[in-house]
């Protein structure tokens, strides 16, 4: 591991369960306090083969954008593999030279299980075996990232590693919301309770709203939940001790009865467990990797469901019951919150959907009316807009009411440079 430094250069890492996210930064002091500067982004889209590959190297006058599938690219470790390739080529505007001047990395690791609860580690030999035994807990997210880690530090020798874990956001949720109610003494020792993920972005979506705001905020991507955030701070959210818990998901089921795995694993009225069609593991595994809209639907691609024209009975299915359960947890979050009596200043869209899809936030708002609060109107122009330039948050509503309707363009990997840079002890 390099000695601890100024960072000078960042790559922060993003292994989301259907895409990996890179973006390199430079730092540059700007009135003596260290600032990010972005130099290059890529992305690859991991969902449906083969995966597709972008890279946009920014600062410069034209935006050098480039775009390919790649045929033998199927994990996140692959593809991490290939951006690295593709940055250390001179035509990358980017280079090898360069790429070993990176002097911190940034990765995000969705399940941090206690170790989370600290909030950002440099990494270690004991927090990659923590990490590694987290991965049963979510393994969609900490098995890409665990291989990342690995694959980074050995082929960026002189970089400082850093994990920022989705959970910290949600380490102020109070007992009797992280607690399930089972027996405690195992529930202790095997450390089973709600820890809620996608905080770095909850945390992004937070900064760029002022002071201890109280507001509900939906990240809805290939994984979607919510967070009900109270004067500042993480109070429930739908996301439990894995991100398999609340909504539905590109591939995940969302919550369903707890009895329905054992149905699911063995055939009612089996009275030799052996019989079962489905190990119970397996089950685990059907309900993370090929349920929700891909089961419903035979897509994971929530683009596609809505762009269906006309809608089949599948799609429709499937846009309506999504709205369904984030309604559900909308009224659930409004009476937690107590919105109606000025508890909730702003609902917040974020994640692919939430920031990509007018037509599905207005679905949304038009389901509010059942809540008694004086929200924004929605304003369909705005509603239509996208997120211009550097933009962090837009407006959707007419400014009228005292419930704000915005749409935030979530920045996971921004969020882990800044709190890195804003931390010393993670150089
Ligand atoms: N313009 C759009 N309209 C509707 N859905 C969109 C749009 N853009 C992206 N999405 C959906 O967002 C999801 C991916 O969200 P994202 O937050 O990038 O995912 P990840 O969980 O991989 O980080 C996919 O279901 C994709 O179809
Ligand atoms: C926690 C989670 O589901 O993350 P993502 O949406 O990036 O898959
Ligand atoms: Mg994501």
């Amino acid at each position: 591991m390099s000695e601890q430094a100024e960072p000078k250069s960042i790559l922060s890492i993003n292994a989301g369960s259907s895409s990996l996210k890179i973006k390199l930064f430079d730092v540059v002091r700007n009135e003596n306090a260290p600032t990010p500067s972005l130099i290059l982004k890529a992305s690859s889209n991991l969902a449906s083969p083969p995966a597709k590959f972008t890279v946009t190297a920014t600062g410069k006058e034209n935006h050098n954008i480039k775009s390919q599938e790649l045929e033998d690219v199927n994990s996140g470790v692959q593809a991490f593999n290939f951006i690295l390739k593709h940055l250390r080529k001179d035509d990358s505007g980017f280079g090898s030279e360069r790429v070993d001047q990176i002097t911190h990395i940034c990765h995000r690791v969705v399940h941090g299980g206690e170790i989370g609860d600290k909030g950002p580690l440099v990494i270690n030999d004991r927090v990659i075996k923590e990490i590694e035994e987290l991965i049963t807990l979510a393994p969609l997210h900490n098995a890409p990232a665990e291989s990342i880690l690995k694959e980074a530090i050995k082929s960026l020798p002189k970089a400082r590693n850093v994990a920022f874990f989705d959970s910290s956001f949600h380490t102020t949720l109070p007992d009797f919301i992280r607690t399930y109610p089972i027996d405690q003494k195992v529930a202790k020792e095997r450390k089973l309770r709600k820890y809620g993920f996608h905080g770095l972005s909850y945390h992004w979506i937070l900064k760029s709203e002022e002071g201890e705001t109280s507001i509900i905020a939906l990240h809805l991507g290939s994984g979607a939940s919510m967070c009900a955030i109270k004067n500042g701070k993480s109070y429930d959210t739908t996301m439990g001790l894995t991100p398999l818990e609340g909504l539905p998901g590109g591939s995940r089921s969302g919550t369903v009865d707890p009895s329905l795995i054992f149905h699911y694993s063995s055939r009612p009225g089996d009275k030799d467990k052996i019989l079962s069609s489905v190990e119970l593991s397996h089950a685990e595994n059907i309900l993370n990797s090929a349920s929700g809209f891909k089961s419903l639907v035979g897509t994971s691609d929530f683009s596609e469901i809505l762009a269906t024209d006309p809608p089949t009975s599948e799609s429709d299915l499937t846009v309506k019951l999504f709205l369904d359960r984030i309604l559900g947890f909308l009224g659930s979050y409004w009476l937690k919150l107590k919105g109606g009596t000025g508890g909730v200043d702003a609902i917040v869209f974020s994640g692919g959907i939430g920031e990509g899809s007018p037509q599905f936030r207005k679905m949304i708002i038009d389901g509010l009316e059942g809540l008694n609060g004086d929200f924004d109107k929605i304003d369909n122009e705005r509603n239509k807009k996208e997120s211009e330039g550097n933009e962090v948050v837009h407006s959707i509503g007419d400014g009228n009411g005292r419930i704000k309707l915005l749409v935030c363009k979530t920045d996971e990997e921004l969020q882990m440079v800044e709190e890195c840079l804003s931390t010393k002890a993670l150089w």
